[in-house]
């Protein structure tokens, strides 16, 4: 918790700032961790890691080559994995194993390793991926030495030719009978695996994807555990080419790399058999849904949500506390300079991104709780859950690494010309969270999957069958458009309804128009792909404000909590509601005079949210190591500190540098 204002210093502006809050901040900390609990938890793994000097970087990554980049953060996350199986002590207060792939995930994670943790994959998606692949047997071969760390993997899937068409994936695994044993093969450039985190120098194992072909016959992509490198001298094994891909917009210390196979072999018992079985004799036996071996991607997803608010939440914590300590121009002739977050366009690109965090936060957790229920469901066979659990993650993800990497590119902006600079840590937190809009599904493909669900559910619908929860709306009836509006949040919510059922069923309409003029499904879908995706944004916007409505209002809250949290609830769907009017007002759920209502109300709620802007953030309970900024910390003291890192560039070592002599003095002496 933030220590109270009286017993530490920050400067006057924050002090002013911080003087009177209208609601218990500890309330707001809990609610976001999941729990009292879970801040505890949260806390002591800070205290425990950030005491520590081996986290400490005396030299800013920026100033190190490409190679000591990596070596850095690669010494820094095993010594972090050691920490934890060496460790008692750590072990007692966070609990051995969920504490690791925690701490990776979590904001303190992504901070004590910079520009990208080496070994991320391999918790995040490798781990994840046996668990959820592999049978019983298979989790007890390999999941202990993973764990440990005597092991290290990723997750291969992605080649130079294919990232989004997973069934135009070229890497093959033969079944040979005879040695029962799979031969994997890169059969063209195109076929090489490229991207995969931690790949290019530090994994030795990886899930690969690859066409599995038993009898002749190609069953489709499949997952296999695939050793890559030597388990004692880390050389690559014979067959195996790999290496990394050099350098990226960001988190250029992941190593992501490439990898090539030459009739590689590999043991039968290492294709991870929970869905679909290969037999000794070659005999495939099918899964109850072959999409189930997408379901690592499913589980990423989903936590990609988390993760994306976290990184906003960074952001906006340096945006808004820099944005009461900076001083500019004037307001009234004459007055003194006021504090920029006093300019309503200043609280419009910064009040939004606080709400946006707190509606991707409750959105995530009911997605989070539906795929837990999916997994419980498949143990007994059922996949019933799985197309809708599969249209809300790549919805939610899309929508929650958009929002946070606009969100964060806007609280850079927010920041003039300093929010430029590398010290500010806003443009590391802008690489790894735009990243985030590509990876594990491209958004615009994403929202296409959300899309093609919608207007098949749309189509049911219209047969009289049954839908599921998060689309039961769409056979809404539309909103008349003479009757008076109930500009509630609840009144809000049935206007989203009816303006996305509309939308969708004009679309699907468009659709079906196409097909009757006699053109192919396929390009017909293409023809109103535009449309079709812009259908699937306003659903999963409506079903962010639904999800953000419902929790302001059934959660048990204190009164100041629950106030504040139905401003900002009102706030974020007036903000998605005015910024995308004609979508309300082209079916009739709102009326001109309505939005002109809630423009006007837009401007009140910036002004009664802003006297509570910075105790927002500080709810937020971001560590200042977190951070990691020059212009966010809680103390406000923005420009010694910017002072001081610039001290640290190695052009300031000496007052000339050698360069001048080498190049610039030639040049301006050759007159002489
Ligand atoms: C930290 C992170 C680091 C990064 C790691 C990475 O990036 S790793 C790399 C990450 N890479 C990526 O993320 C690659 C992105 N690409 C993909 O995920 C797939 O290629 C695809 C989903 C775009 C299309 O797949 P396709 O051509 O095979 O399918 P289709 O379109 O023909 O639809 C057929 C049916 O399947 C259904 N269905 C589809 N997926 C799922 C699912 N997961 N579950 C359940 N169902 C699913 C779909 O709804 C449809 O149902 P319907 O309507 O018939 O009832
Ligand atoms: C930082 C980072 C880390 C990554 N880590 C991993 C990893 O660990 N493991 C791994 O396997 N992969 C990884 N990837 C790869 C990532 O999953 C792919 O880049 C991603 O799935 C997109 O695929 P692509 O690059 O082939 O893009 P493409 O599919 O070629 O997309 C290019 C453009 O074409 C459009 N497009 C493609 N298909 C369609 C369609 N059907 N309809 C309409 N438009 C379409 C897209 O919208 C996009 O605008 C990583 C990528 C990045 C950037």
């Amino acid at each position: 918790m933030a220590p109270p204002t009286s017993s530490r210093y920050c400067v006057p502006d924050l002090r002013k700032e911080r003087k009177n809050c209208s609601f218990n901040q500890e309330e707001i900390t809990n609610l976001l961790d999941g729990g009292p609990e879970q801040t505890d938890f949260r806390r002591k793994l800070e205290d425990y890691f950030l005491k520590d000097p081996e986290f400490l970087d005396p030299i800013p990554p920026e100033y190190l080559s490409h190679e000591d980049r990596y070596a850095n953060e690669l010494r820094k996350a095993c010594y972090m994995i050691r920490k934890f199986n060496e460790d008692e002590e750590v072990q007692q207060v966070v609990g051995e194993m969920e504490g690791i792939r925690r701490l990776i995930g979590s904001g303190l994670g992504v901070a004590l390793t910079k520009d990208g943790n080496p070994l991320a994959l391999h918790y995040v998606m490798f781990l994840p991926s046996i668990m959820g692949q592999g049978t019983i047997d298979q989790q007890a071969e390999w999941m202990g030495r993973a764990w440990a760390g005597e092991i290290i993997g990723t997750y291969a899937q992605t080649e130079l030719g294919h990232g989004t068409f997973l069934r135009g994936l070229e890497t093959t695994a033969t079944y040979d009978p005879s040695t029962q044993e799979f031969i994997l093969n890169s059969p063209s450039i195109t076929a090489a695996k490229w991207w995969p985190g931690g790949l290019g120098k530090t994994a030795n194992y990886a899930v690969v994807m690859a066409q599995l072909y038993t009898k002749d016959v190609c069953r489709g992509i499949h997952p296999f555990i695939v050793q890559l490198r030597d388990e004692d001298t880390h050389q690559s094994m014979p067959g195996v080419i790999v290496g990394e891909i050099g350098p990226r917009l960001g988190m250029n210390t992941n190593d992501n790399g490439f990898l090539l196979f030459k009739n590689y072999r590999i043991p039968r018992k290492n294709m991870l058999m929970k869905y679909s079985q290969v037999l000794e004799d070659g005999t495939y036996v099918k899964p109850p849904n072959e999409k189930l071996a997408y379901g690592t991607m499913v589980f990423v997803r989903v936590a990609i949500c988390f993760d994306a608010y976290r990184q906003l939440q960074r952001a906006v914590t340096i945006a808004t506390r820099y944005a009461a300590v900076r001083h500019q121009s004037e307001l009234v002739p004459g007055a003194p300079e006021p504090q920029i977050l006093d300019y309503q366009t200043q609280q419009y690109k910064l009040i939004p991104q606080i709400a946006t965090i707190f509606a991707i936060h409750f959105a995530s957790q009911h997605v989070w709780d539906t795929y837990q229920q999916l997994t419980g469901e498949l143990h007994e066979g059922s996949v019933e859950l799985l197309p809708e659990v599969h249209a809300l993650s790549c919805g939610l993800k899309a929508l929650s690494s958009n929002d946070a990497g606009f969100g964060v590119e806007i609280c850079r902006l927010a920041c003039g010309g300093h929010g430029y600079l590398a010290s500010s840590n806003l443009p590391r937190i802008y690489t790894s969270t735009t990243a985030a809009i590509t990876y594990e599904g491209e958004n615009t493909v994403m929202w296409l999957q959300v899309a093609r669900y919608l207007v098949k559910s749309f189509r049911e619908a219209s047969q009289g069958q049954p839908l599921h929860k998060s689309v039961s709306y769409l056979v809404a009836q539309p909103a008349s458009t003479h009757a008076k509006k109930d500009l509630s949040n609840r009144g809000l919510v049935e206007a989203y309804k009816s303006a996305v059922s509309s939308m969708v069923a004009e679309n699907a309409g468009r659709l079906q128009q196409y097909c009757d003029k006699g053109e192919k499904f396929e390009h017909a879908w293409n023809n109103c792909s535009v449309l079709l995706t812009q259908c699937a944004e306003a659903h999963i916007r409506f079903f962010t404000c639904d999800m953000f409505v419902h929790n302001v209002e059934t959660l048990e809250l204190s009164d100041g909590v629950r106030s504040i949290l139905r401003r900002l609830c009102r706030l974020y769907m007036i903000y998605h509601i005015t910024l995308n009017q004609g979508l309300f007002l082209r079916n009739g759920a709102l009326a001109a005079s309505d939005i002109s209502i809630l423009e006007g109300e837009l401007s009140v709620l910036l002004a009664s949210l802003r006297p509570d802007a910075v105790n927002l953030v500080d709810a937020f309970d971001v560590h200042d190591r977190v951070l990691d900024s020059t212009l966010g910390n809680w103390d406000g003291n923005v420009y010694e500190r910017m002072y001081e890192e610039a001290m640290k560039s190695p052009l300031n070592k000496t007052d000339v540098p050698q360069a001048y002599y080498k190049y610039l003095r030639p040049l301006m002496k050759s007159n002489l």
